[in-house]
């Protein structure tokens, strides 16, 4: 899938599901369920055990879904990522050597980030976009005021998203928002309540819907 391609859809789809867990049991049934409530643009995390191995497999089982990976903190992570399937690369914090090797193969890349001078450092560098990381502390505002000078500059705010304030984060710029613990519950990925994680994947898409 060309790059263009890979950003449309994630603009278009406006959330990505983040999913960050103590192991990797379930996950191709977790990126099912969000698929079911309307979501499949996924982010597999490095701090999940075993995420590359899963990332192949689901990758390769599901291949109409757009698999990323995130917390990725250096270029050698990133081209594993790539190679394993990754459509998209996120780091959480300013990483060059990412940016540089994302930008050779063609992938798109989220760039942590947080003050005013990271996200431009982040945008010069090549990001498509600057992961505004934690966002839920000055929250959608933080956003907008950071709009104001940089309106060309993509920003994806991520930490804290929820299915109530992602609408906020929208129509104060953002391209596109990611969210974790508010979407793929710790609990209801444990107990593999799928139809919890349906659920409220459901409720990101009315909220997304609601602004059209
Ligand atoms: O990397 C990002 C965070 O883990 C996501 O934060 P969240 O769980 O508050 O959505």
């Amino acid at each position: 899938m060309k790059k263009e391609s890979v950003l449309s859809k994630l603009r278009a789809e406006k959330v990505v599901a983040l999913i960050r867990a103590e192991n990797s049991d379930g996950l191709l049934d977790c990126a099912k369920a969000l698929a079911e409530g309307g979501l499949t643009s996924i982010e597999l995390t490095m701090t999940t055990p075993g995420a590359i191995r899963m990332l192949e497999k689901a990758s390769a089982e599901l291949p109409d879904f757009l698999f990323g990976l995130g917390t990725v903190l250096d270029a050698e992570t990133a081209r594993a990522g790539i190679l394993a399937g990754a459509r998209f690369i996120v780091t959480p914090a300013l990483r060059p050597d990412v940016i540089t090797l994302c930008r050779r193969y063609s992938v798109p890349v989220f760039c942590g980030a947080f003050t005013p001078t990271e996200i431009v450092n982040a945008w010069e560098a090549g990001a498509d976009a600057a992961k505004v990381f934690p966002a839920e502390f000055f929250g959608p505002a933080y956003i907008k005021s950071i709009k104001g000078p940089l309106p060309h500059i993509e920003i994806v705010p991520t930490g804290g998203v929820t299915a109530t304030n992602v609408g906020d984060f929208l129509k104060a710029g953002a391209m596109a928002t990611a969210a974790g613990s508010s979407l793929v519950e710790a609990a209801a990925l444990k107990s593999r309540d799928w139809a919890a994680i349906t659920a409220k994947a459901r409720a990101f898409c009315e909220a997304v819907s609601a602004l059209k």
